[in-house]
């Protein structure tokens, strides 16, 4: 008999949900015994996704017919919103199986901020308290014991892995964070959409939801508790015309008598232990390039020319740190697996 733990994954015809499978067919201790989808459901994976044929995986079928008593784990990568509800669903009346889940619905703490920025009332607010906010680095203890793991954003997870330290130890102002962020087309997910086009996202670069996105709540969120002061954080994406991958480039001020070393000292001292999150040489530019397909995340500290300012920079593969490997990553700590087993994937270059 098979001891692998048993996977169910929900939003399996979805881009996160390709990539959890990618990564996780090949994870000793997972199994995925049932695959659900919307549209889809019913397909054979492999008439969905033509690079997962062959694998053994199960027929995608509708969330409806699930036993979750069955599972030890449910990977949840549906639209927010459709989360909440079959979460709050399976945490209330069964006793397992543990979430980790890829939308935003259980990150922010505050019921009221969720629908500020989501514009729907949360329906489970108490869970939504509970949950553990799984940046990995960051978070691991309460990970180890939590029943639903809310995965970070893709956009906070680049950043807060380069800010957080930095607010914690006071080096930086929190409230003069500037984030300009870049992410490749998969960020926005499978469904049709005019502005992921290849003929209009091809060719052109072009900044959306200015001053409006809803990863600012996530920022404000963490960064005000690593800071311990309530802060709004500068946050702008951009779309780019790329498949994967993401880059975040954060403008700071640096705390009075502070410099660009500082920042790079206490970066380096929290992280050099961590296998995924790298602290690049001095001088060396991060790019998406160096982090597709991996579960890496890469930061680099430069002096900024102004006086008093520095600029720190993160790039990361969306949909792996980003969203599948990093919820990978938090199943093999709530399991208490080896937590790279899985994910020792070298980014693809060229
Ligand atoms: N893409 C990314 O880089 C990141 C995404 N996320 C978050 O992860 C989640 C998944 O994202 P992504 O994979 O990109 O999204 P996709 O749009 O690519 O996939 C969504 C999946 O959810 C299913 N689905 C949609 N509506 C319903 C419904 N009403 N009931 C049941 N299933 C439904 C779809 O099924 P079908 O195709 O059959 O209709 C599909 O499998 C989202 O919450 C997203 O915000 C988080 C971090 C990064
Ligand atoms: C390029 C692009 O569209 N990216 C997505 C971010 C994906 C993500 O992290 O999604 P959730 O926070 O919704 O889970 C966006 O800006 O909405």
């Amino acid at each position: 008999m098979s001891n692998k733990l048993k996977a169910a994954l929900l939003g399996a015809s979805g881009y996160t949900g390709a990539d959890l499978l990618r990564i996780g067919v090949l994870h000793p201790q997972l199994e995925f015994t049932a695959l659900t989808a919307n549209t889809h459901a019913g397909k054979p994976l492999g008439t969905v996704f033509p690079h997962l044929d062959g694998l053994g995986l199960p027929r995608l079928q509708q969330t409806d017919d699930m036993k979750w008593q069955d599972f030890d784990v449910v990977f949840c990568g549906l639209p927010h919103a459709t989360s909440q509800e079959i979460i709050a669903e399976i945490v209330e009346n069964h006793d397992r199986p543990r979430i980790i889940d890829m939308s935003a619905d259980y990150r922010l703490r505050d019921p009221d901020s969720y629908q500020k920025w989501y514009g729907n009332k949360h329906i489970a607010p108490h869970l939504q308290e509970k949950a553990v906010y799984g940046l990995s680095e960051h978070y691991r203890e309460q990970i180890k014991d939590a029943r639903i793991i809310a995965c970070p954003g893709c956009y906070p997870t680049a950043a807060l892995m380069a800010l957080i330290p930095l607010a914690k130890a006071a080096l930086i102002d929190p409230a003069d964070i500037i984030i300009d962020a870049k992410s490749g087309v998969s960020g926005a997910g499978r469904g049709l959409k005019q502005n992921t086009l290849f003929t209009e996202a091809g060719e052109s670069l072009s900044p959306y939801a200015v001053a409006s996105h809803r990863h600012s709540a996530e920022l404000d969120q963490e960064i005000s508790l690593a800071a311990e002061q309530q802060v709004a954080v500068g946050f702008t994406p951009h779309l780019i015309p790329m498949s994967r991958g993401e880059l975040v480039t954060c403008h700071l001020r640096l705390a009075e008598g502070k410099s660009a070393a500082d920042l790079r000292a206490a970066l380096k001292a929290k992280y050099d232990v961590e296998p995924f999150v790298h602290i690049l040489d001095e001088g060396v530019m991060p790019s998406t390039s160096m982090v597709r397909g991996s579960n890496l995340c890469k930061i680099n500290v430069f002096e900024d020319r102004i006086p008093g300012r520095a600029i720190v920079i993160a790039t990361l593969d969306n949909l792996v740190k980003g969203s599948a490997g990093q919820a990978i990553q938090n199943f093999n700590i709530a399991f208490g697996i080896e937590e790279t087993t899985g994910l020792q994937q070298v980014a693809m270059f060229p």
